[in-house]
């Protein structure tokens, strides 16, 4: 069962303070995504993998193309949907996890950790359950919890937004190089996650520069194609 259509997705920048410069990054780029699958986006850098990744959370709206998302059982092309629809998919449909955390000052790294599922209306005991067991599985020290996150080292601020990213079993799940600063232990406990997020039936797109990482989650690896290609369009 498919979640993630991307049909002929196309981006050009258009750089306004240097002389209008144009660079396309994406042209034509069409990627399906099943149910239980992980599809990593491969190419070297600056082949847009970032571009593409932002564009499927609808952080950088494409010049052509659709973006089809399964959402509530029903198609929505989340390049054409009107913002609500938009913070809709990323309540309850979509889950994005990237290695940085944006720290909000005084709230503690358990709420930060809760806010997604308290948001869905989830009791807040079921909540602090699940966060203390990701924090836990996280290896992020229990006398830490009640503290803003603001001081935490990067590795610890790291791990506390891979927890909250994973805190709702979401359908769809983006992960940019969420491994890419942490210890052989604490990849692991992430790949543990993803492998398992996979096995509940999320389709999963995802940037790992790691190859160990990438051979233990992928499926599949989805080749960006080169500039000279693109701009053959
Ligand atoms: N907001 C932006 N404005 C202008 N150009 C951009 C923007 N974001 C990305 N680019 C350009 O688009 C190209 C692709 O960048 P992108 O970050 O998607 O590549 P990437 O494959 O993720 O690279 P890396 O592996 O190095 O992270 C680059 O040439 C980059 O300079």
């Amino acid at each position: 069962m498919y979640r993630l259509r991307v049909e002929n997705l196309s981006k050009t920048f258009v750089l306004h303070h240097q002389h209008g410069i144009r660079l396309p990054v994406l042209a034509n780029a069409s990627l399906e995504v099943e149910s239980g699958e992980c599809v990593v986006l491969h190419g070297h850098s600056g082949s847009g993998k970032s571009t593409l990744l932002r564009s499927l959370y609808a952080n950088y709206l494409p010049d052509q193309g659709h973006i089809w998302v399964k959402h509530n059982d029903a198609w929505l092309d989340i390049v054409q949907a009107p913002a609500r629809d938009v913070l809709a998919v990323r309540r309850q449909t979509i889950g994005w996890v990237s290695q940085f955390l944006r720290v909000i000052p005084r709230i503690s790294a358990l709420e930060v950790v809760m806010q997604p599922l308290l948001d869905l209306g989830v009791s807040r005991d079921v909540c602090e359950d699940k966060a203390s067991m990701l924090l836990t599985r996280l290896n992020v020290p229990e006398r830490l919890w009640n503290l803003a996150p603001s001081t935490f080292s990067g590795g610890e601020q790291q791990r506390v937004n891979i927890a909250r990213g994973f805190i709702v079993d979401y359908p769809i799940l983006l992960l940019d190089e969420p491994t890419a600063s942490l210890d052989a232990k604490n990849s692991a406990a992430v790949v543990d996650l993803i492998l398992e997020a996979k096995a509940r039936g999320a389709a999963v797109v995802g940037i790992f520069h790691d190859e160990s990482v990438r051979n233990l989650v992928a499926d599949r690896l989805h080749n960006m194609a080169t500039v000279e290609a693109k701009n053959d369009h």
